[in-house]
């Protein structure tokens, strides 16, 4: 595992220009996926000096830029679960922190805030574009590695994640003293786990009760539940953007899901719906997501911190442009073309 990051590519991370002043870049409605990939690296070390990291964790910024660089190759070129979903998911947690204020109002402490960061960073490394089922399904080595605890791929991104840290040069948490170290890791596996759907669904009506309870602080649960509740809305983070983004979004996800899909067929398997190019009704299925599974998450995050109740509307907004292209997908589906052809030509 040492995929070379050279020395230069380190320094012009380090020296990246601070008048990276781009305008709204701490808005909940900015689309982080405008950044340019070549200066995306540059990004992640400005929020991280804005959050006030490298001053709180004395962090070397040259060790800090071989080890984001380190990540970003890590990334594999899928469709959706690459390194521009990384990118973004970290953005909405700067946002996050930023905007509702996380560790002035003592929702986290600094060092639960890098790593909440880190985590959404790191969550999904070495992503291969397809799901835990299908790992069980193929036989994959990560399968084999981790089926018997579930969450296969988390389980996975987490080790790539600490094997990035342990790579020479890489570890910008060695001066953190070894109690805040073994936390820090503690909390980083706590996150990447907590973005396995399976998990979400096990304390989503957890969540909901904290919420309507009132967030205690001092409480250990809530604590987990509300880091939980921030890597998930981080890692959907794309749904409360502007139509444009969120469609743009829809066709990466289910690039990825029929290539998933195409494989299971040579494999003699017959793939789900969702997976299925010649089956899948994509509207259907991203509002049934919307409904099911976004809104709700993000009302609790609302039922929070009342500012996010703009990203609960960003939702709802989506879910009325995808009913009213579904009239236009009904349209063309029943002159022969796929839901994806639709998705990818209506311009
Ligand atoms: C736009 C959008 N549509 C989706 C439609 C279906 C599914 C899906 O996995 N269905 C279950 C089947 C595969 C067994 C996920 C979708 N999805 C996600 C997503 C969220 C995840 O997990 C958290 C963050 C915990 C919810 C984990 C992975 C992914 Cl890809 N991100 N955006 C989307
Ligand atoms: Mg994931
Ligand atoms: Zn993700």
């Amino acid at each position: 595992y040492h995929m070379q990051v050279n020395q230069q590519d380190v320094l012009d991370v380090t020296m990246c220009p601070s008048e990276h002043e781009v305008p709204g870049f701490s808005l909940f409605n900015f689309t982080p996926r405008k950044i340019l990939w070549k200066e995306s690296p540059c990004f992640v070390i400005e929020m991280m000096k804005d959050l006030g990291f490298i001053d709180t964790f004395r962090i070397k910024i040259d060790t800090l830029a071989r080890f984001v660089l380190y990540v970003k190759k890590g990334y594999r070129e899928v469709p959706y679960h690459n390194w521009q979903h990384a990118f973004s998911v970290a953005h909405f947690a700067y946002l996050a922190l930023k905007n509702f204020q996380l560790v002035e109002k003592g929702y986290l402490s600094k060092l639960e805030a890098l790593a909440y960061f880190v985590s959404c960073l790191c969550h999904d490394i070495d992503h291969r574009g397809t799901t835990n089922s299908f790992q069980q399904q193929s036989n994959s080595v990560l399968a084999s590695l981790y089926s018997s605890e579930g969450s296969v791929m988390e389980r996975h991104h987490l080790s790539q994640t600490i094997c990035t840290l342990n790579t020479e040069g890489c570890n910008f948490l060695d001066s953190l003293s070894h109690d805040d170290y073994v936390k820090c890791l503690d909390l980083i596996k706590d996150m990447i786990l907590a973005t396995d759907l399976a998990s979400h669904y096990k304390i989503h009506a957890k969540q909901l009760n904290m919420a309507q309870e009132g967030f205690n602080k001092t409480n250990a649960q809530h604590r987990y539940y509300l880091a939980s509740l921030l890597m998930t809305c981080a890692d959907l983070s794309d749904q409360t953007k502007d139509w444009t983004e969120t469609k743009k979004v829809a066709q990466l996800i289910y690039a990825e899901f029929f290539a998933q899909g195409d494989l299971e067929k040579k494999m003699g398997k017959e793939p789900a719906n969702m997976m299925d190019r010649e089956k899948a009704s994509i509207p259907d299925h991203q509002l049934e997501f919307l409904r099911q599974c976004c809104v709700c998450i993000f009302k609790i995050l609302a039922t929070i911190f009342p500012s996010a109740k703009v990203l609960v509307n960003a939702i709802k907004q989506n879910i009325l442009c995808w009913e009213s292209s579904k009239r236009i997908f009904d349209k063309y589906c029943v002159e022969g073309k796929t839901s994806y052809e639709v998705l990818t030509s209506e311009e």
